[in-house]
């Protein structure tokens, strides 16, 4: 049956081809991660006895991984497709398999980095054909179902890999104190010898799948580098990207530090094989705590914040994990650690999702696809050479001796480098300011949201307009607008609903009196969605330009058309809209106070389907907007919206005046030493 032809509600897994194919890789994906402890840890017993020599082999087999796929990634993908395959695939596992089995037969450390580059080589043929196969058999409306079991097998299979090279370790003690001659080289061997066995049930299950097509269209993978110089053309436009980047490839980067000298540092814990298989196993126990409970259990503190404070985490406790010379503590902050790394992962990863524009969206991820893979690379050439040049050494005091070893000292680097990161995270991105950061958290950690009592903290100046229908909103925030560039501010005046791309559809569809059957609550989040879309693209990035908004209508007219004339809940009116908004409140709001009776009279042309509402209704409205700026008086000028137009205007400018900004900046003053022209 074609993959086509098959049913769409069935589970992705259902489709047999399929199955088998992913059976085949969660295989491979376990032999993968044994890989890299097999092959690091036995780098590290091969050479046991020299902390530097230790740290350098290390480093050289991680190198070994690594660089194939930067220098030869592209060109592998384009070479794959020109091949069958399946026999591509089966033939690329038999490949890894001897290779694999090859390293303890051999048993020297110039054999292992050969063998390492081979398999990596052999990888860039394998990955390809299996991306390029899985298209083939899904049906294109389960393909993002296949796709997230994959990703699931890619990283769920290393606690599981971790696990087993630990209980392979252990077995191979037991064995070495029953068999004289058997060493903790031997011991690394089984894993290795697992490792291949796993290569070799994947080509089996590959050999026997059918239906996998000889190739159709060449796969075209972009330069690692290429990719990186186009994606920044995108990425560096937006400034909430840029800093979920910077933060991300940061914890990637003291990532590196860690899974670099990991085993040296194990060791020097007193730890063997076993306890470097349990570390790597925390982390990843960590990271899926992190991603599953870590989200629900701040589930009220602002995603932005959280991912800086991950990260800024995730380095202290890096920092303490350097620190503190106990292997059952350590495996504990680990498991700390790899949590914060989740969170922050995950939320990168989510808002990048949410913030680029569909189009673009490819190229950002594989933009950070390839950066992270060159820091990665970058951090692992440099952590175990940095290391093994510092060497050992250890600080008395008096008779206490503290051991201070590289990898204590790549390990405070890549803490402390994640904590500026982190921190770097949070001012470049905050959306709370003004809301102190520790109440935040320990209200999130109530599952409470702590109340934003202060404005955000923004170098521009936010003035919102409010009012009934034909209240002269309109008229009067033209006119501000007017004055203040006169003056020689820079203003943008704006408008709700519909400032925005969006935002104009969804005005056309809130504002068409033939949409009649349009539910209160549908309403309320559609002139939320139009709200969140103004803020972010709009009213926000002009405040942090330092320009002046003006806007005709904001949340309050939610308030008092969604909920009071709709008889909404207001609290949940108020949630939804703080958390469109993010919390950003008006510096000022200009309600202009006109009985619906004298406003309705004043519109000229059709009623739209709000203004159409019975007088009873705009009653609501209007009192409720009363009732919001009796509230806090402090934010609201109220005016009489029946005086004459010029007499209203005064009013709002004395007003506005008094919040106004110096128009010539005092860092100007400085710099140039000479006073304003002073003109009458
Ligand atoms: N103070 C005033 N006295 C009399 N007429 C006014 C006054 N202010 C505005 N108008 C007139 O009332 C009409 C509606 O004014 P405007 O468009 O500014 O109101 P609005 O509040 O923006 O209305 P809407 O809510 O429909 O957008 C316009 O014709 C305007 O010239
Ligand atoms: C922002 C906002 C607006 N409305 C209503 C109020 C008016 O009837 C229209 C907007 O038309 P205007 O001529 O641009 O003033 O939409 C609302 O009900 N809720 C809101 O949040």
């Amino acid at each position: 049956m074609s993959a086509l032809g098959r049913s769409r509600s069935a589970h992705v897994l259902a489709n047999a081809p399929f199955r088998r194919l992913w059976t085949a890789m969660s295989v491979c994906s376990l032999g993968d991660w044994l890989n890299i402890l097999a092959v690091t840890a036995l780098a590290g017993n091969l050479t046991q006895g020299d902390y530097r020599v230790q740290s350098l082999a290390i480093g050289g087999v991680f190198i070994a991984k690594m660089l194939p796929a930067v220098l030869l990634g592209p060109l592998a993908g384009v070479f794959a497709d020109r091949f069958d395959r399946r026999l591509t695939m089966f033939t690329a596992d038999l490949a890894r398999f001897a290779v694999v089995l090859s390293i303890p037969l051999i048993n020297s450390y110039q054999w292992l980095i050969i063998a390492t580059v081979l398999i990596e080589c052999v990888n860039l043929f394998w990955v390809p054909a299996k991306d390029a196969t899985v298209p083939n058999l899904v049906p294109k409306e389960q393909l993002e179902s296949a796709n997230r079991l994959n990703l699931l097998v890619t990283y769920g299979t290393a606690p599981v890999a971790a696990m087993l090279f630990a209980a392979l370790s252990v077995a191979g003690g037991v064995i070495a104190s029953m068999v004289p001659g058997f060493t903790s080289v031997q011991s690394t061997a089984l894993a290795l010898i697992v490792n291949a066995c796993a290569y070799l049930v994947s080509a089996f299950l590959i050999f026997t799948l059918r239906g996998i097509p000889r190739r159709d269209g060449a796969i075209s993978t972009p330069s690692v580098l290429r990719q990186i110089v186009e994606g920044w053309r995108y990425v560096g436009r937006n400034r909430l990207v840029r800093g979920l980047i910077i933060g991300m490839l940061g914890a990637f980067a003291a990532g590196g530090a860690v899974i670099g000298v990991a085993k040296i540092y194990v060791e020097a814990l007193g730890g063997g094989d076993a306890a470097y298989g349990v570390v790597f196993c925390a982390v990843f126990t960590g990271m899926a705590l992190g991603i599953f409970f870590g989200l629900r259990l701040l589930r009220e503190l602002s995603r932005r914040r959280l991912f800086g404070l991950a990260i800024t985490v995730a380095g202290l406790v890096l920092v303490a994990t350097a620190l503190v010379h106990n292997l059952v503590i350590v495996v504990m902050l680990t498991v700390a650690l790899g949590a914060c790394a989740g969170i922050a992962w995950i939320i990168g990863y989510t808002l990048i999702g949410l913030e680029v524009e569909d189009g673009l969206r490819g190229r950002t991820f594989a933009f950070l696809q390839s950066t992270a893979r060159v820091t990665l690379l970058v951090v692992l050439a440099v952590a175990n050479p940095i290391a093994a040049v510092f060497g050992v050494h250890w600080l008395r005091f008096g008779a206490f001796a503290y051991r201070f070893d590289g990898s204590n000292l790549v390990l405070v680097l890549g803490g402390a480098l994640a904590t500026v990161v982190g921190i770097l995270a949070l001012l470049h991105m905050d959306d709370r300011k003004g809301v102190p950061l520790a109440a935040d958290v320990i209200a999130a950690v109530r599952g409470e949201r702590f109340p934003a009592e202060t404005a955000e903290q923004v170098p521009g100046l936010f003035v919102a307009f409010e009012g009934g229908e034909g209240s002269g909103k309109t008229t009067q925030s033209r006119l501000l607008a007017i004055w203040l560039r006169d003056q020689g501010y820079d203003v943008v005046q704006t408008r709700e609903p519909g400032s925005t791309k969006v935002g104009m559809r969804l005005r056309a569809i809130l504002l068409d009196a033939a949409e009649r059957g349009l539910s209160a609550r549908s309403e309320a989040l559609l002139y939320a969605a139009d709200r969140a879309e103004h803020v972010e693209k709009v009213i926000r990035p002009a405040l942090y330009r330092g320009s002046l908004v003006v806007t005709d209508r904001y949340v309050d007219s939610s308030l008092a058309y969604q909920g009071a004339g709709r008889s909404l809940d207001p609290e949940d009116v108020s949630k939804i809209n703080a958390w469109a908004t993010s919390g950003l409140v008006p510096h000022l709001t200009v309600l202009i106070d006109t009985p619906p009776e004298v406003g309705l009279t004043r519109l000229g042309g059709a009623a739209d389907r709000i203004e159409s509402e019975p007088l009873e209704f705009h009653q609501r409205v209007r009192k409720e907007f009363r009732t919001l700026a009796a509230a806090a008086p402090e934010r609201y000028l109220v005016v009489d919206g029946t005086l004459p137009p010029e007499v209203i205007t005064r009013q709002i400018q004395d007003r506005v005046h008094e919040l106004l900004p110096d128009p010539v900046p005092r860092e100007s003053e400085d710099a140039t030493g000479t006073m304003p022209a002073i003109r009458d």
